[in-house]
């Protein structure tokens, strides 16, 4: 295992890629490229939509799990984030992915680091490289903002500081609800979600993503797909689509921007403490020939020192425990080297019911 998470990634080539008038043979995915997920007919034909929850709804609990059970993706409105917070974090990300290459790579992650500018971590687990590029916010964001706009920064960094604080409440609720229609009750079942049951010590990082409009899209990939390692991420798409999501059965579905609605992801850790019942969900970006698309990543996870396991409820003579206990810094670890297998290195116990999970499809990936 990497001592550090940069260790398992391959530098990515700097391109200001932004100012391409056609797609350089190495941006150029055929469909092999992305793992081999089938495709065209869940794309061209997918009748079903990924789920809508009214967060106001008394039967709002039994939607999610329903949505859990069979999605591992859904939508939530009335969720509480107020539209004006919305927008000025859009303004911040649109304002930044703006800026100069030059600028922008003031503020580049570092070799070792979690935080700052720079394209996917993912990319070295594929041959071509995606259309897009990425801030990662990891605590306060001063220093890298400050890095970025020397002069003004501060407005931006309350912006992102309130919309992560509002994140943060609203996955505390999230995690109540999901939990709860599998009959964990956060603060008496749960350690680390405390007295109140609010999960005040959880951890999460901010990942801003931005696809430029592409002069080739149908030969592009934005975001290659990929589980979140997370117990959940919420997920704000700007008025572009290009976030979809893969249903067995059924193929890639496209997730519209609403306005007012948020998504939310269900990530491996949530699958391992959920023993298998919520499976989390294979999602990728596609991007589009005239117009840019923002996207902003809440990704939720335990405190570093908690070792997610599946809940004991949920483990009986005829439910195992399918996974080992693990901190989400050594899932992160453990993805940074086997990426879509990650959870399939944890495993410790094949499902009784023979089932595999959706990570199993990407057994063709060429690790590059
Ligand atoms: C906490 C994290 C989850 C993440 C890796 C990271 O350290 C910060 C960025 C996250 C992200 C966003 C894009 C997809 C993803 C797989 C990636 O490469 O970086 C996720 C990581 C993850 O969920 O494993
Ligand atoms: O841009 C999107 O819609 C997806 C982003 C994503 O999956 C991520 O940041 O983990
Ligand atoms: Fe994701």
């Amino acid at each position: 295992m990497p001592s550090r998470l940069s260790d398992a990634f391959r530098p990515h080539p700097i391109h200001d890629f932004t100012s391409l008038r056609e797609l350089p043979d190495s941006y150029a995915w055929n469909q092999r490229d992305d793992g081999g997920y089938p495709s065209a007919a869940g794309e061209a034909f997918a009748t079903e939509s990924v789920p809508v929850v009214d967060l106001d709804d008394p039967n709002a609990l039994q939607s999610i799990g329903h949505a859990c059970r069979t999605w591992g993706v859904f939508q939530v409105t009335n969720h509480g984030i107020p539209t004006s917070l919305l927008d000025m974090v859009e303004c911040t990300c649109r304002t930044l992915f703006s800026l100069p290459l030059h600028q922008k790579l003031k503020a580049a992650r570092s070799p070792d680091g979690v935080s700052g500018y720079g394209f996917a971590r993912i990319s070295s687990f594929f041959s071509k490289l995606m259309w897009s590029e990425g801030f990662t916010v990891v605590g306060p964001p001063d220093e890298h903002f400050r890095q970025l706009w020397p002069h003004g920064y501060s407005n931006h960094c309350d912006v992102i500081k309130e919309y992560n604080e509002e994140m943060k409440k609203l996955a505390g609720t999230l995690m109540r609800l999901m939990l709860g229609s599998l009959g964990i009750v956060a603060k008496q079942d749960i350690k680390w979600a405390g007295p109140k049951g609010d999960f005040k010590e959880a951890s999460a990082a901010l990942q801003l993503n931005h696809y430029p409009a592409c002069p080739d899209p149908d030969r592009a990939m934005g975001l290659a797909a990929h589980t979140d390692s997370t117990l959940l991420t919420i997920l704000f798409q700007n008025n572009t689509s290009g976030l979809q999501v893969f249903k067995e059965g059924v193929g890639w579905v496209t997730v519209p921007p609403v306005p007012g609605r948020l998504v939310i992801n269900v990530g491996d850790l949530m699958h391992i403490l959920s023993n298998g019942s919520y499976d989390s969900i294979l999602h990728r970006a596609m991007v589009n020939r005239t117009r840019h698309r923002l996207s902003l990543a809440y990704l939720y996870g335990p405190p570093s020192s908690v070792e997610i396991s599946p809940h004991p409820k949920l483990v009986g003579p005829n439910h195992p425990p399918l996974y080992r206990p693990v901190t989400w810094n050594e899932y992160l670890h453990t993805k940074a080297k086997h990426f879509n297998e990650a959870l399939s290195s944890v495993r410790v116990c094949v499902p009784l019911n023979g089932l595999i999970d959706v990570n199993e499809h990407n057994n063709s990936v060429t690790v590059g």
